[in-house]
């Protein structure tokens, strides 16, 4: 049997980065969540032009330097005023914030500091030079770094890439997965069940695990469990770059992707030494990685979150890692001696710094109220056949992107 992390780094060895693609700056969506493949850097200066940090008045400060005074107010500026006004010797132009400051201007003075005046203003105090000015380029000059390549655009970097005259944003593409359920004895949720019949729950709770991990679901689709039915499902992958199957993959009668993948054949399937998930398949067909992960529902689960979640991070242009966080058990349990238990657990939280975690169900791989109530997959090491109260193990937050 493989480690868990051999079999991670025979897949991750399989795949590289999608091929960079360029996306107009206006397509927000298309370039945020994704990994820059191209630094950005500024090709304008921002802000473009001096302008008012303040509502008030635009002075020269040399006519301010006996206060008070009182100047002719001359005009207003709002902003996104596009005419090119200019404030003469002993002027006040009435300003506001964010507008462009007037030629022959070198202050803004803050209307509390006035009288508030429409057709004069009684000015207070002196200011100097500068004053509640923003000079064009203070934020970003024309080439600086706005975001390096490698970074995955979010909303922190949003404001500098819309505003720094880029027309294009050069990002790898998020994969698009299909999801294929194989086994005849599924149906569609909400349908009604023959005995011996069961709705499928991993085309769902696959689908939605690609999307949480951050990728894009093509297709989810349920077939039955003929070679023919995989190899159909398998005939145009157009928009599609990475396959999930599930089931079909152990030592049964009826193993479509064990049929439709015979030996020699593109995809190879092992046992992983963990539990649930032994039984995996993988391989790369048309181009695309195929991830067979077993049928049982938190065998999928977990195999998604362990293997196929790094394997997408990775064509997405993203760290593959899994970080795990540290906790301490706050029971004792049984595991399978030999193989990785990867344990759907729940967290209390009531001690930051110091996590609890209690097993959240049996850890039968068919459990799906289990997983449901789980806050985290605990991670115990094949060494570990029984856990002890106190043991410390790695854990996997849910509710993110599993990294
Ligand atoms: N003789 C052996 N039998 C099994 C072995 C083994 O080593 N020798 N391994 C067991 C382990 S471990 C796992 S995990 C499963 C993997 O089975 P398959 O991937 O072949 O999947 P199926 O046989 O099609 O289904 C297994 C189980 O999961 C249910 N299932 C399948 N698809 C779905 C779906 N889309 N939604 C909900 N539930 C699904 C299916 O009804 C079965 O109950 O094999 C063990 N057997
Ligand atoms: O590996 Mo299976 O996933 O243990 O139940």
């Amino acid at each position: 049997m493989l480690t868990p992390a051999d079999y991670t780094a025979r897949l991750l060895a399989a795949v590289e980065p999608l091929a960079p693609v360029r996306v107009p700056v206006g397509q927000v969506a298309d370039w945020l969540g994704r990994v820059l493949a191209e630094d950005v850097r500024a090709e304008v200066a921002v802000p473009a032009f001096d302008n008012s940090a303040m509502d008030g008045y635009a002075v020269r400060a040399d006519d301010l330097t006996n206060p008070p005074a009182t100047l002719p107010v001359v005009g207003d500026i709002p902003a996104g005023d596009t005419r090119a006004h200019r404030l003469g010797v002993g002027e006040a132009l009435r300003i506001m914030t964010g507008a462009a400051l007037p030629a022959g201007a070198d202050a803004v003075v803050q209307v509390e500091f006035t009288d508030g005046g429409a057709q004069q203003v009684r000015i207070d105090r002196a200011v100097g030079a500068g004053t509640a000015v923003r000079r064009a380029g203070s934020d970003l000059r024309p080439g600086d770094p706005v975001v390096p390549a490698g970074v995955r655009a979010d909303a922190r970097h949003t404001a500098a890439i819309v505003s720094c005259g880029v027309r294009e944003v050069t990002v790898h593409p998020v994969p698009r997965v299909a999801v294929i359920s194989t086994g005849d004895e599924l149906r569609a949720p909400g349908e009604v069940l023959e005995p011996g019949q069961i709705v499928d729950s991993n085309g769902p709770m696959l689908a939605a695990l690609v999307r949480q991990a951050g990728f894009e679901v093509a297709r989810v689709q349920r077939i039955g469990d003929t070679a023919q039915d995989v190899r159909a499902a398998l005939a145009d992958l157009a928009g599609v770059d990475a396959i999930i199957t599930s089931g079909g993959v152990s030592a049964g009668a009826f193993e479509p992707l064990k049929a439709a993948f015979g030996a020699g054949s593109e995809v190879t399937f092992s046992s992983v030494a963990m539990q649930p998930g032994k039984p995996q398949g993988f391989g790369v067909v048309d181009g695309r990685p195929l991830f067979a992960l077993p049928g049982n529902p938190a065998s999928s689960f977990v195999s998604f979150v362990l293997f196929a979640a790094p394997v997408l991070r990775r064509m997405a242009g993203r760290d593959s890692a899994i970080r795990t966080t540290m906790a301490r058990a706050a029971e004792t349990w049984r595991t399978s001696p030999g193989r990785m238990q990867v344990a759907r657990v729940t967290v209390d939280r009531r001690h930051p710094g110091d996590l609890e975690v209690r097993p959240a169900g049996g850890a039968s791989s068919h459990l799906t109220g289990g997983l449901a109530g789980a806050d985290a997959l605990a991670l115990v090491p094949a060494e570990t056949d029984q856990v002890a109260v106190g043991d410390r193990l790695g854990i996997i937050d849910l509710e993110g992107e599993f990294c």
